[in-house]
């Protein structure tokens, strides 16, 4: 399973995702979020994961000239659109960057699924997340959970990555549920909003490797 630990913003955090086995790190540029990072700094913590997990920027509603700056300044991985950009902008900022998309869809009725089918072979990855509540001025990052059991509609083939108000403690009801391909997880291992804590990566961590003894592969429960 693929897990992405969100709104990293310093060397020792970084690296505490690392040498737990993180498969993504992500940076987030947004600047009402208690989580964003300018592009210099952005770049600075790609350059320090050197390859060792796939980087992503998550930003939302990017123009051209600012997926640009993303492409040539910080060259990540992946751009996270978490805004309101359509299937047919996702397309050009794909042709646009050359980089892969995971595309936000914020989740908290069964009918918001439908929107996936609109992104099939246009996005590399969704991303269901929980809606925005009432108030906040953050699309994401708002450590607030949906109701998991609403994916149980999906077709089990859509390989998604699941978040909003995953941590250590839920994380485990959240994979047995959702059976996702992949977890992303900020709030959840922060001390307070924007500060990510080293502890609580480790738990979250720990979480997993205690699930994966009683989980089987996906594949080998599907059959
Ligand atoms: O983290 C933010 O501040 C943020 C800002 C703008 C868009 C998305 C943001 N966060 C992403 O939201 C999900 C869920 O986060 P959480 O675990 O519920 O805190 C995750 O991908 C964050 O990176």
């Amino acid at each position: 399973m693929d897990i992405k630990i969100c709104g990293l913003s310093t060397p020792e955090t970084v690296n505490a995702a690392l040498s737990r086995g993180a498969s993504h790190v992500g940076f987030v540029s947004f600047e009402k979020s208690p989580r964003h990072l300018d592009l210099e700094a952005m770049a600075e913590l790609v350059r320090l994961v050197d390859g060792r997990a796939e980087t992503v920027i998550v930003t939302v509603d990017p123009d051209d000239a600012l997926v640009d700056r993303f492409a040539a300044e910080v060259r990540p991985d992946w751009l996270q659109l978490h805004g309101a950009e359509t299937p047919g902008r996702v397309r050009d900022i794909k042709a646009r960057t050359g980089l892969q998309v995971m595309k936000a869809l914020p989740v908290a009725t069964a009918g918001d699924l439908g929107a996936i089918a609109a992104f099939d072979g246009v996005a590399d990855r969704m991303l269901l997340d929980s809606r925005r509540p009432k108030g906040s001025v953050l699309p994401g990052g708002n450590g607030v959970a949906f109701d998991w059991t609403l994916l149980a509609a999906l077709d089990p083939s859509l390989r998604y990555m699941l978040s909003g108000g995953i941590d250590a403690g839920n994380v485990a009801d959240a994979v047995r549920i959702a059976r996702p391909a992949g977890i992303d997880v900020s709030s959840g291992v922060e001390s307070a909003p924007g500060v990510k804590d080293p502890a609580r990566i480790h738990s979250f961590f720990d979480a997993l490797d205690r699930l994966a003894e009683d989980v089987p592969p996906r594949k080998a429960r599907a059959s």
